[in-house]
């Protein structure tokens, strides 16, 4: 395979002053014992924008995403450097409350994953660990997430049977609904559409564009399309760099590296 230029990038800068930052990360390395996965990645994320991060299978979009609420802290042998600001403060310190922070900073992973529960039970059982007892309230927070999950319709007179009779995409919306529960203020997703059908991929894609207006929204995908449907942002990964971070349009059509413009056009990857 041809090899690229890692020192050749484009990355444009999301300041401060002029724009309204969610998340930061500034020179992050991840290392899974000796093998350095990430290699320096500084990249601010805008509010209530969806950000695709896209690149070739292995190239560290996921290990990236996941240390963005620490996951990685999950996995042993493992060690990330680097800040990740969000809120004026580095969530990657070692006093942060990690249980607290990924309140404000949730996830939904690759293949649906809900718990064998009913679907009401799927969507209040973290709220009731963190000690929510109010009936009605809960109530209130099962219906406004399914509703902003777009599954409402098809829920509502199924919500105390088990999650795990809905279809793969239902399941997909019912996982978004419990992390939008918790009321994140950033939502994480690891390829969320890549075990659905086209017709339940489209509708959680119409669900993200939805939900920007109250969350900021990052993704991993590898689907082009999907990147460029729903995505403001897009950032292109290689070899655990980030090589172009642009305006999605951009991105795909007027890339200004070639490693991008290759991998956007499907000549590898
Ligand atoms: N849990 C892990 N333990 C050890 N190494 C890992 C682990 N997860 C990922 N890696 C390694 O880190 C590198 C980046 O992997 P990662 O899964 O982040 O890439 P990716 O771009 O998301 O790939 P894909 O598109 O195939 O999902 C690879 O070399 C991979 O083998």
């Amino acid at each position: 395979m041809k090899e690229y230029s890692l020192t050749d990038t484009h990355i444009i800068e999301l300041d401060k002053t002029t724009h309204d930052i969610a998340l930061a990360t500034n020179d992050i390395h991840v290392w899974y014992g000796t093998n350095e996965a990430i290699k320096g990645v500084s990249l601010a994320f805008e509010k209530h924008k969806i950000t695709s991060l896209i690149g070739p299978s292995g190239c560290g979009k996921s290990t990236y995403l996941r240390s963005l609420n620490r996951m990685n802290d999950e996995i042993a042998h493992t060690k990330v450097t680097g800040e990740i600001m969000y809120q004026n403060t580095d969530i990657n310190s070692k006093q942060v409350d990690v249980y607290e922070m990924r309140k404000h900073i949730g996830m939904v992973f690759q293949r649906p994953n809900p718990f064998s529960k009913s679907i009401y039970e799927n969507i209040t059982f973290a709220l009731k660990q963190h000690g929510m007892k109010d009936k009605k309230k809960l109530d209130e927070i099962v219906e406004t997430s399914l509703k902003q999950a777009a599954l409402w319709d098809q829920a509502k007179d199924n919500l105390h049977k088990s999650a795990l009779a809905l279809s793969g995409g239902q399941q997909q919306r019912l996982c978004i609904a419990r992390a939008i529960a918790m009321k994140p203020d950033i939502l994480l997703l690891d390829e969320p559409a890549s075990a659905l059908d086209p017709i339940s991929t489209s509708k959680v894609e119409e669900t993200l564009i939805n939900l920007k207006e109250d969350y900021t929204i990052i993704i991993v995908t590898h689907n082009m399309q999907q990147a460029s449907r729903i995505s403001d942002y897009t950032a292109f990964f290689y070899m655990g760099k980030v090589i172009e971070y642009d305006q999605t349009r951009r991105i795909f059509t007027r890339p200004k590296i070639q490693a991008t413009e290759d991998y956007v056009s499907g000549h590898f990857g």
